[in-house]
């Protein structure tokens, strides 16, 4: 970048001194009709416009390579960033916004840093050189010329704090048009199921005309200061013309002076003229900025403490402990677990059943730090899974979640992506464990491109998938967050009595909503306002506790009245 302005700087240098040689060409040769120092002059003309031409050339090649490199930089390191965030702020964050930080802001950035930075500097440069040689030829005229800084400076102040705000409220906007376009095309097959086709159209028409309006305000401010930009040099340039034609009169100026004079002004004109533009587009790059920043600086919240220790995945025995856990959604004032005690020992599978929306899930998303707790500890072997490094808690404990999300790679990348090194081995019995040996018959097998999210799959299919995937992990610890809901009856048997040999050796804890899951389980534990309220075998707690009967009737009234 230094290299670039520096460049800049010595080309406006070169188109500076030309005006100084036209002088000196009308002063000597023309006025006084001696032609012999006329060929060495032009000669220095032509050697300033080349060097000048040399200059652009080199800086505009820079140029190119350091605003795209800023650009790819600041889009890695959003990336990066996204990804290291917790999934708290992703609940929150809207995916639109976020797109449209990581691709149209940063757009913005790079051509301020390719175009309005440069021009600002060059700008600025030529002003104060300009105004020093005109103060030198000619000072009264000089000081006309350099007064004309006070209205601009004005004017520009005024502009500018116009402009921030319409630059700001255009990019909002931009990001709310795209989070509404990407809503509707994740929702599509809702949208189109209800028939409200019209209505997410006429939603998207208003947060489209929304932007066209904020936009169409944008455009006119700066195009009615640019017309006042534009005035103000070519009026100060007709007060010059009267006041160099006296002075000529006077003998105060002589006629090359007038010429190099008047030259040296009209290079002000474009620079004036472009103030507006470069005013734009430095505001338009300083929000974007802050829109990237409001991201880059937000602190992931769940990251290795300071002296965070490894658990080899050998050394861990997979026994979990949850010891007077209460959490709360960040943002919220509810209390979802409140006193949580759990205890799962090594290699035992646990059943969590409780009513809908009673915390299963959030309780089973602290085990691998999805959440941290508000207050309490979730201890695997003993350690607080705080204070074991994120890598090594996220490789002994795996999951599969009820939704299950797949990317759009190969059958076989999504199945080792939590195990890069599984051998054709492990893919086997992970495909037999989840019943998915559908994949061998997909057109290229195990290499299949899965489409977006896995959509050309089945529900079932991708909970399969999922469930492999997970499996595939050999973890010491496995979450199955209702991992078997979109399986059919049978399905659903074939699944859990192979599960069974693999769960034989790894400790699990399942959330539950079918009776015919819970037979996968050692012991079921209740969840109840946020509480364990009992623990103990399927017909121990059928037996003891009305709730749990009530619960898993509630369930099963639920699975049949579906069916
Ligand atoms: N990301 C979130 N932000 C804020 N509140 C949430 C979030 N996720 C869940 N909740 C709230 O926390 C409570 C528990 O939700 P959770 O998903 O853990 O229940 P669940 O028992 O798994 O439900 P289900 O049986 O329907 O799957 C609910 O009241 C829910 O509204």
């Amino acid at each position: 970048m230094i290299a670039m302005l520096a460049l800049a700087v010595v080309a406006s240098v070169f188109s500076l001194v030309i005006p100084r040689v036209i002088q000196a060409v009308i002063d000597g040769p023309v006025v006084e009709g001696d032609t012999s120092g006329l060929w060495l002059l032009t000669a220095i003309i032509g050697a300033l416009g080349l060097g000048e031409a040399f200059l652009v050339w080199l800086r505009r090649y820079i140029q190119a390579k350091v605003a795209l490199g800023v650009e790819a930089d600041l889009r890695r390191d959003i990336y990066r960033h996204v990804q290291r965030l917790h999934a708290g702020f992703h609940d929150r964050f809207q995916t639109g916004q976020l797109l449209s930080r990581a691709t149209g802001d940063l757009g913005r950035i790079r051509r301020f840093a390719a175009w309005g930075m440069i021009f600002l500097v060059i700008n600025i440069f030529t002003y104060l050189a300009v105004i020093a040689q005109l103060v030198q030829i000619y000072w009264p005229l000089g000081l006309v010329v350099a007064a004309s800084a006070v209205p601009l400076f004005f004017l520009s102040r005024n502009f500018a704090r116009g402009y921030i705000t319409a630059s700001r409220a255009e990019q909002d906007q931009q990001g709310e048009v795209a989070n509404l376009a990407e809503e509707t095309a994740q929702g599509i097959r809702v949208i189109k199921a209800f028939g409200r086709a019209r209505h997410v159209t006429e939603k998207f028409d208003g947060g489209s005309a929304k932007l066209y309006d904020i936009s169409i305000n944008k455009v006119r401010m700066l195009s009615r200061s640019w017309a006042m930009f534009d005035a103000i040099p070519n009026l100060v340039l007709a007060a010059v013309l009267i006041g160099g034609a006296l002075a000529v009169a006077n003998d105060k100026m002589t006629i090359g002076e007038l010429v190099a004079f008047v030259t040296l002004q009209l290079m002000l004109v474009w620079p004036i003229e472009a103030l507006g533009w470069i005013i734009a587009n430095g505001n338009e790059a300083m929000t974007a900025a802050d829109r990237v920043y409001d991201v880059l600086d937000t602190e992931p919240a769940i990251v290795d403490r300071p002296g965070a220790r490894d658990l080899p995945r050998a050394e861990a025995k997979g026994h979990l402990r949850f010891e007077g856990v209460r959490f709360a959604y960040d943002g919220t004032d509810k209390t979802v677990l409140d006193g949580l005690d759990l205890d799962v020992r090594p290699g035992e599978t646990l059943a969590v059943a409780g009513v809908t929306g009673c915390g299963k899930t959030t309780m089973l998303s602290l085990a691998p730090r999805l959440y941290d707790v508000t207050a309490g500890r979730v201890l695997l072997d003993g350690h607080d899974v705080r204070d074991l490094t994120l890598e090594s808690l996220r490789l002994n404990v795996a999951t599969a979640f009820e939704d299950p999300t797949l990317f759009s790679m190969s059958v076989r990348e999504n199945l080792t992506l939590g195990r890069q090194e599984a051998t054709e081995a492990d893919i086997e019995e992970a495909l037999r464990v989840a019943q998915a040996d559908f994949v061998y018959d997909l057109p290229w097998g195990l290499d299949t491109r899965i489409g977006e999210q896995g959509l050309s799959l089945s529900g079932g299919q991708r909970q399969r998938l999922a469930l492999a995937r997970a499996v595939i992990v050999k973890p010491a610890v496995l979450i199955l967050d209702d991992p078997l809901s979109a399986l059919d009856v049978h399905t659903e048997e074939l699944v859990e009595r192979a599960l069974a040999s693999v769960l034989a050796g790894t400790t699990a804890l399942v959330a539950v909503h079918r009776p015919s899951t819970v037979a996968l389980a050692d012991r079921v534990a209740l969840l109840e306002d946020g509480r364990i309220v009992a623990v103990g075998t399927h017909s121990e707690l059928l037996e003891s506790t009305p709730a749990y009967r009530a619960v898993l009737s509630a369930e099963s009234d639920s699975v049949g009245a579906a069916a």
